[in-house]
């Protein structure tokens, strides 16, 4: 591959043959792998593409750094990304947040390039102003990796299914919760020390806060949910809740039922209040069977299930972050949009025809775990069975279980059958209410079954 920063005219028309002149925007974790592979694979890409790919410049906050990592011509770094993106055919912005990535991006576009992102926390904020950029200026917008890292799910989801009806999208999105919840589930640790194992093994970064509290996955649901049901989800319209309150206990309470406990991000069709179509969106730790295919994913490893009327139940699996996993989906993109411009074209645009309202949480409707600690004497079982019915919650079992050394006390386990959110929270206020019921120790959504 061609490195040299020498200036073209943006203007021109691609000739066949004709390098294609790559911009990179980030040189940091996923930039820099980017940057190699550009330069390794350099004969492979051009001979895929039907051009070489020719990097033209790398925006960085500090070109002056040392970088021995990235074999490029150290000339090549600039602090001058505005510049940088007005003389290239094809940008790849891996700088992430909203500005001034979002600022970046329309500007390359304005000026005819092709861009490739990785920046999830932009597509699901304002994707819609940036399919618009691009329809206006007849260029591809992609971004795989900003799902899932390096599994290919984006592109399946809006090509290969676009023939079928997605149903549903259930996901395991975010490494790190992922890598804390396995390590909780199989050494008994707390969520505390979990979390500071995965920040030694470099999982979690020092401010864990958008991953522990599913921020990282809500952004990444909006996306999917958008794309398999062909309708804006924004990550305001997502319902989250993260990881924080899982305790060692409600870890064991998964293993008594069978179940792991998987922070998942559930996009569904479902029926609207007016009984039209509606997506339901949502972001939260649940309990699913270990017979479920996504309970054996472990470790920081992503896996997204995709239930599509034609195609039934479909799995994607994979790394989900990291250097090199990460720039392997921005190459693909890299190749898909470079072919396009080869041929004088673009690839497909966003087809969100549908805009499905999105349903609040109280309204979406799943299984639930609650566990309960009582008194153990006649008429409590009765009391609890009363305050479930009186909020329209049907039990599908209950189970109880000693509290050993405790006196007259016991521990009841209640699976219901699917509920609404508000239904089974007007449940637990009144079971909390109960003189009989100590505490509600434990109340987990149950996926999967
Ligand atoms: N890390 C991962 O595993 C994954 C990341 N992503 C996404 O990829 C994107 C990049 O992530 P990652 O590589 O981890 O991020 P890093 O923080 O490692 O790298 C960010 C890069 O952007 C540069 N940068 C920051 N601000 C500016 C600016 N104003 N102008 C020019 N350059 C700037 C930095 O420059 P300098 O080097 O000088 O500091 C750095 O090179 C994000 O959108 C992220 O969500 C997606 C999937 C996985
Ligand atoms: N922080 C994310 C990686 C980027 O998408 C994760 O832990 O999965």
């Amino acid at each position: 591959m061609r490195t040299d920063s020498e200036e073209m005219d943006p203007t021109m028309a691609h000739e066949p043959g004709a390098p294609l002149r790559v911009a990179l925007l980030g040189c940091g974790v996923v930039g820099s792998a980017v940057a190699r592979q550009l330069v390794d694979h350099a004969d492979d890409l051009a001979a895929r593409v039907g051009a070489p790919l020719q990097l033209v410049g790398i925006a960085v906050r500090r070109p002056q750094r040392p970088r021995p990592d990235v074999p490029v011509d150290p000339t090549l770094f600039t602090a001058d990304a505005d510049g940088l993106v007005e003389r290239a055919d094809i940008v790849i912005e891996v700088i992430g947040g909203i500005d001034p990535a979002r600022e970046l991006i329309l500007r390359a576009m304005a000026h005819g390039a092709s861009v490739v992102s990785a920046n999830k926390a932009l597509l699901a904020e304002d994707g819609p102003t940036l399919y618009a950029a691009a329809d206006a200026a007849d260029v591809d917008l992609y971004y795989e990796a900003a799902v899932a890292g390096a599994i290919p799910i984006l592109r399946p989801i809006r090509e290969s299914l676009a023939g079928d009806d997605v149903r549903r999208v259930l996901g395991i999105v975010n490494g790190t919760t992922n890598f804390v919840l396995d390590r909780m589930d199989t050494s008994g640790a707390g969520f505390a020390e979990t979390v500071e194992q995965a920040q030694a093994l470099g999982y979690a970064e020092a401010d864990p806060t958008a991953d522990v509290e599913g921020f990282d996955a809500a952004a990444k649901a909006a996306i999917l949910a958008s794309l398999a049901f062909h309708t804006r989800v924004s990550s305001g319209d997502v319902y989250r809740e993260g990881i924080t309150e899982v305790t060692a206990g409600d870890i064991q309470a998964a293993r008594d039922m069978d179940c792991v406990v998987k922070l998942l991000a559930i996009c569904e069709r479902v029926t609207g209040p007016d009984g039209g179509d509606a997506v339901s969106v949502r972001v939260h730790p649940a309990m699913i069977p270990r017979s479920h295919p996504l309970a054996s994913v472990r470790d920081a490893f992503n896996a997204v299930f995709v239930e599509a009327s034609a195609a039934g139940p479909l799995m994607f699996y994979g790394r989900g972050a990291g250097g090199d996993p990460t720039a392997s989906a921005v190459l693909g993109d890299v190749v898909a949009v470079a072919r396009h411009r080869v041929a004088g074209g673009r690839g497909p645009g966003e087809s969100a025809y549908a805009d499905l309202p999105v349903v609040e949480m109280g309204r979406s409707r799943t299984r639930y775990h609650i566990s309960l600690d009582v008194a153990d004497r006649p008429g409590v079982l009765a009391q609890v069975a009363t305050a479930f019915a009186a909020h329209d919650v049907s039990i599908e079992t209950v189970r109880q279980q000693a509290a050993p050394g405790e006196g007259e006390r016991a521990k009841l386990i209640v699976v219901t059958h699917a509920a609404s959110d508000a239904a089974l929270a007007a449940t637990v206020d009144a079971l909390a209410e109960l003189e009989s019921v100590d505490d509600v120790a434990s109340v987990l959504r149950v996926e999967g079954a």
